[in-house]
């Protein structure tokens, strides 16, 4: 963890070495005054020197002027440093979360890992500045005072360094015990975002089902627990603070009466007394500067190996170290035996094998949970598979850059995700650096056109977050807008027309149909109407059996495609008759 932590000091040493030796010069600046308290008063005061009393003075203040100067620089930088690694940490975190495979954020709520990013690290920068330097200040100081207390007198000295030993003792057993509530308090942070997250993502729903009630009781259970935990640290600290706060009072007591014994019997003088008693408090400070790492840095501790534990998580794809670029793939698509489950036990696909050839537009048709997505999503890899090969162009995709295979595969899902922000910048996503030109292309491709010019902003029209200020042929129309824009030579479509209605649904299909021209399109149709422009019609059935062939050889066969297309022929008629239609 040591190791980790002094990664994110390296690229700010000079800022590092400034705040620490500032820490460094106000503490000895601090230790002049019982020096100079002790000369005073063993030295002048007998003599009468006011002169030397009153430039010692006047040195005293300078040594003050200067420790203000030394202390605003602290604040500003030390807090300016801190700020800097909280971020790089949070940078960090991003950026290896967005590596993370479909699997991982299968299993973690959205609201789980907002918080993790957020909250868990949000005491980090106060202990990147402060631990460091107060533990070397504080360290140092401890370290000086007591070697000046030994050579004035050992017994004092060993007496103070028994009880502040203790006291530190307890202290690390209790930001110890901090830590792990701490962690723990974070969880209980986490599962609040994810149902805060969850609960206001899905405020139609609890509204149009009048569910308030029960989900204002499940948040309040969590709120319950969140209290319970907060409760059990603020327990351990009162005992902390409680211990420490005897201590150190008590030390002052223990200092008079052993160091009164010992002035009266003539051991030591009296400005030796006096100079241990100012020593003493000022060795409160040190004390109490690791004492409060109790009650300052837990937080930032738990954060931060809450970090490492999750940087350590490696994501399950990635590129192998020979990895290659796929160069201007036509599409030819090969599965080899393959299987897959997304949880043990629970086989999706087992021993598939398949192949589609370049610039082929095949169709999945299936039951609802055959696997037809799933096997869809295999190809760019979102998923990895158990056994098996999946090959384009003959590269198996396990040795081809992710970055490089996602960027020739085009996925416009029945789910359609925008972003809040303008409808230029949600067709962006399929090139960032596209022209104007390319951009209003692929809009009038996407027969999206029309809908933007009618906009007051056009292009820069908001569309609010997920795109929830839009219909739903409008929000797909956006999304395969992208994917003219991104030009991939192989197009996936999950029920890409699923939400547009008959006139918009011809248009598209026009359009897609244009697109897939020379490239290999997979469509997943569940309306037997989308599907006639394929060559090839692939039937998947549970644990990815196929079954293969046009709409007329499929037909003859009395399997699944035939009993789904009598299904939704049925249904079409019903419809007509009871003038749906
Ligand atoms: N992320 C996931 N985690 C666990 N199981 C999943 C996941 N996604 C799908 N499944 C399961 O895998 C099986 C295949 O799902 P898939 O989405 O591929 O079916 P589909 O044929 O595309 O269905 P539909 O036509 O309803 O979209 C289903 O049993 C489903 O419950």
């Amino acid at each position: 963890m040591l190791k980790q932590a002094i990664k994110y000091y390296k690229p700010y040493k000079f800022l590092f070495l400034i705040d620490l030796l500032c820490a460094v010069a106000v503490a000895v600046i601090e230790l002049l005054f019982p020096y100079a308290i002790s000369h005073i008063v063993d030295d002048l005061l007998p003599l009468g020197k006011w002169d030397e009393m009153v430039k010692i003075s006047l040195l005293l203040v300078l040594a003050y002027f200067i420790n203000t100067f030394l202390y605003m620089v602290i604040d500003y930088w030390g807090e300016k440093l801190g700020m800097y690694i909280e971020n790089d940490l949070r940078n960090d975190l991003f950026t290896h979360l967005q590596k993370m495979s479909y699997q991982f954020f299968d299993n973690n709520k959205t609201g789980q890992l907002i918080a993790k990013v957020t909250n868990d690290l949000h005491q980090i920068g106060t202990v990147a500045h402060y631990a460091p330097e107060q533990f070397l200040v504080a360290g140092s100081m401890l370290v000086t005072t007591v070697i000046i207390m030994m050579s004035i007198s050992k017994m004092l000295a060993c007496l103070i360094v028994i009880n502040v030993g203790l006291l530190l003792a307890v202290n690390i057993n209790f930001t110890k015990v901090m830590v792990n509530i701490s962690r723990r308090l974070f969880g209980n942070v986490e599962e609040m975002s994810a149902e805060l997250e969850e609960n206001f993502a899905g405020i139609r729903v609890v509204q149009a089902y009048c569910c308030e009630a029960h989900q204002r009781e499940t948040f309040q259970k969590t709120t319950e627990r969140y209290c319970k935990r907060q409760q059990e640290g603020f327990l351990r600290m009162a005992a902390c603070n409680g211990i420490t706060y005897f201590v150190t009072k008590l030390l002052p007591v223990l200092i008079i009466l052993a160091g009164g014994w010992l002035a009266l019997h003539g051991r030591i003088s009296e400005g030796q007394f006096f100079s241990f008693i100012l020593l003493t408090n000022l060795l409160l400070k040190p004390v109490e500067m690791l004492s409060n790492f109790a009650a300052r840095y837990p937080k930032g501790i738990a954060g931060f190996q809450n970090f490492v534990e999750l940087m350590k998580i490696e994501p399950d794809i990635k590129d192998r170290e020979d990895a290659v670029e796929l160069e201007q793939p036509k599409g030819e698509i090969v599965f080899k035996d393959v299987n897959f489950s997304y949880e043990e036990g629970k086989t999706v696909l087992e021993n598939l094998s398949l192949t589609i050839r370049e610039g082929e537009t095949v169709a999945f048709v299936g039951n609802s949970g055959s696997g037809k997505s799933t096997i869809c999503g295999l190809i760019p890899r979102f998923y990895e598979i158990s056994k098996g090969s999946i090959h384009i162009e003959g590269k198996n995709i396990q040795d081809i850059r992710l970055k490089s295979l996602r960027q020739h595969i085009g996925v416009v899902a029945q789910d359609v995700f925008l972003f809040s922000g303008t409808i230029e910048e949600n067709i962006r996503v399929g090139k960032q650096d596209a022209s104007e030109e390319e951009l209003w292309k692929a809009a009038k491709q996407a027969n999206l056109y029309d809908f933007i010019i009618e906009q007051p902003k056009g292009m820069k029209t908001m569309i609010g977050e997920r795109g929830i200020k839009l219909s739903g042929g409008q929000k797909q129309r956006l999304s395969i807008a992208r994917m003219f824009l991104k030009n991939p030579p192989i197009l996936i479509l999950d029920e890409a027309t699923s939400a547009l209605d008959a006139e918009n649904e011809m248009e598209i299909h026009r359009s897609l149909r244009e697109l897939s021209k020379g490239r290999t399109t997979l469509l997943i149709a569940h309306r037997f109407s989308t599907i006639k422009d394929a060559s090839r019609i692939i039937v998947v059935e549970p644990g990815g059996t196929i079954q293969e062939g046009t709409h007329e050889e499929l037909m003859k066969g009395n399997g699944i495609y035939k009993k789904l297309y009598e299904l939704q022929q049925n249904a079409l008629t019903n419809d007509r008759l009871s003038g749906k239609e």
